[in-house]
């Protein structure tokens, strides 16, 4: 047995090792995928190889992962999809024009942070922007970690990119199509390693990037994610620290549980009422908080039933106020 480097997986595991090798699911890994869909192979992992003495090659097993990237489909539904695993940083990139969408910004942060990886923002496109900096700077109070502005056509801020990947590390990079992905990997390895399309008069690229591989960059690896015009978020967990502004109020909030919603002595709708928060701020928050929470009932027998009892008794002491109780299915 070999451990490896899994490379690609679109087409049947590929590896790193003495060249690149094909390799089929082996039993043993095919009955741990049976059981566990999440522990399929997938970019990133580190496997096991069996060589056969038919000169067949097979994936036995996947070694713990260090950190998993997973995206729930946004449609709604309880499937999901590994990403990448074992990467150090996710880099969530978001071109400057048209104009950075921070909705989209707070919900792949989310991703990035309940996978375990370190998260950064990554604004492309900065020569079409000339407040790129003022921009990044307001973005990083919002996102609550490092935003680096770059122009992979001018080659400008690209070391601070660079140095995301010292240390050998992996950098997945996440983003809807058009980002500049494929353009920041090249400019970043000053090759033509990713295909890259013309750009639309809107600004936006087509979808070009269709594999999730590992290409080697300054001294460690990025893996370029396929354009993710939706993804959905699996879990609430993430979204404190890209929400620091309203986890740090709600920690005033006179219910441990507060939905910030109708509850009373809810700190976070007080401070819309000063101004101190954006209502859309709010709004942006508890789709995501809800989407994650959904996710995880469709999961967790025990955690829906502790729901159905959190609402019941929310809904009685409301009544008893003399309120109406929330809409469904928002919070
Ligand atoms: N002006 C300018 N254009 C850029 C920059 N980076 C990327 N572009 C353009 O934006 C378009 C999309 O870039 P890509 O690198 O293909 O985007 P992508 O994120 O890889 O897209 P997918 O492969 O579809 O996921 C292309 O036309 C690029 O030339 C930049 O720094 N400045
Ligand atoms: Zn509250």
């Amino acid at each position: 047995m070999a451990t490896v480097e899994l490379l690609r997986d679109d087409e049947g595991p590929a590896v790193t090792g003495p060249g690149v090798v094909r390799a089929g699911w082996g039993g043993s890994l095919l009955g741990v995928v049976h059981a566990d869909p999440d522990a399929a192979p997938t970019t990133g992992d580190r496997v096991r190889l069996c060589f056969w003495p038919d000169g067949r090659v097979t994936v036995e097993a996947v070694e713990p992962r260090r950190t998993v990237l997973i995206r729930a489909d946004a449609d709604g539904s309880a499937r999901r999809q590994t990403l990448a695993a074992n990467v150090d940083v996710v880099a969530v990139v978001e071109g400057l024009l048209p104009e950075p969408d921070r909705n989209r910004i707070a919900r792949l942060l989310a991703l990035a942070r309940a996978s375990g990886a370190e998260p950064v923002v990554v604004l492309t496109k900065a020569d079409l922007e000339p407040e790129a900096a003022r921009i990044a700077t307001e973005l990083e109070a919002d996102c609550g970690c490092p935003v680096l502005p770059v122009s992979s056509s001018l080659g400008h801020g690209l070391e601070p990119v660079r140095a995301l990947f010292a240390g050998g590390h992996t950098v997945a990079l996440l983003g809807p199509s058009g980002a500049g992905k494929s353009s920041l990997v090249n400019a970043l390895t000053g090759a033509t390693v990713m295909r890259v399309n013309a750009l639309r008069r809107d600004g936006k690229g087509r979808h070009t990037t269709v594999t999730r591989e590992l290409h080697p960059v300054a001294g460690g690896h990025v893996i370029d994610g396929p354009g993710l015009r939706s993804v959905g978020i699996n879990s609430a967990a993430g979204l404190d620290d890209t929400f620091a502004d309203i986890t740090r109020l709600a920690a005033a909030c006179r219910f441990a549980d507060c939905g910030h919603a109708v509850e009373p002595g809810c700190a976070v709708i007080a401070a819309i009422g000063t101004g101190e928060l954006l209502p859309s701020r709010l709004d942006s928050f508890r789709r995501l908080v809800a989407e994650g929470f959904r996710q995880e009932l469709r999961r967790d027998a025990r955690l829906r039933h502790d729901e159905v009892r959190r609402r019941r008794v929310l809904h009685k002491s409301l009544r008893r106020a003399g309120q109406a109780p929330p809409e469904r299915g928002y919070w």
